[in-house]
């Protein structure tokens, strides 16, 4: 029997979504660790695994963390995952508004997972990506920037669409499913 996995995460809405995505069907067992961990500077990868490894310093075990960028086109890339500092101060209408002098309005959303099964171990990457346009806030401002992320091909914001359906198209959807697809080929190997 494996040890139960620590999602170590300060934000209730991921692990709402987590746990909505991964079903009861995952191999593992996951639990989950409110912990604020430092907001680290970087490119995402990097962050994704120090936040990995500041993690592991906590939880004795095996150890998962996600690290959420909004990747603005015309911007370079930027705020990426400074986002949540960005989405504090200027709110979801600021964030529309930082793109107001460009033409170009499309974005990435962006979730990194970083697992490891512990404090010693390398941090192995998950990653997946939606792509969409910043858009003036629509919808409830129930999470994040959701308001102003309008996925590619839909007329409606993650935060109009229906929950199931932002689960099935969302950066942290994709992420999940590397994330899902590594396990069950462990666990297949494992019987
Ligand atoms: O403790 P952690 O897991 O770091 O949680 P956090 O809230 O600090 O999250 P991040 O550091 O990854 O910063 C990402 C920011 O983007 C927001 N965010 C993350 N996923 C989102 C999603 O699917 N839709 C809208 N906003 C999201 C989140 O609320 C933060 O403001
Ligand atoms: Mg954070």
């Amino acid at each position: 029997m494996s040890k139960p996995i620590t999602f170590v995460t300060g934000n209730a809405k991921k692990l709402e979504e987590l746990v909505a995505i991964l079903g009861p069907t995952f191999p593992r067992t996951i639990v989950s660790k409110k912990i604020d961990l430092p907001e680290l500077q970087g490119e995402i990868d990097e962050i994704a695994i120090k936040k990995c490894k500041e993690a592991a310093r906590h939880v004795n075990g095996p150890v998962l963390v996600e690290d959420t960028s909004l990747c603005f086109n015309a911007l370079e890339g930027l705020p990426g995952p400074y986002i949540k500092w960005f989405l504090e101060k200027l709110k979801p209408e600021g964030l529309c508004r930082l793109l107001e002098g460009w033409e170009d309005k499309s974005a990435q959303a962006i979730c990194t997972f970083g697992y490891c099964e512990d404090a010693d171990a390398e941090p192995q990457l998950f990653k997946g990506i939606t792509d969409g346009d910043i858009v003036s806030p629509r919808g409830p401002r129930a999470f994040g920037w959701d308001p102003v992320f309008q996925p590619k091909g839909y007329d409606k914001t993650y935060a109009e669409l229906p929950k199931a359906e932002k689960n099935t198209i969302s950066h942290r959807y994709r992420a999940l499913a590397q994330l899902q697809q590594h396990f069950d080929k462990l666990d297949k190997l494992e019987k």
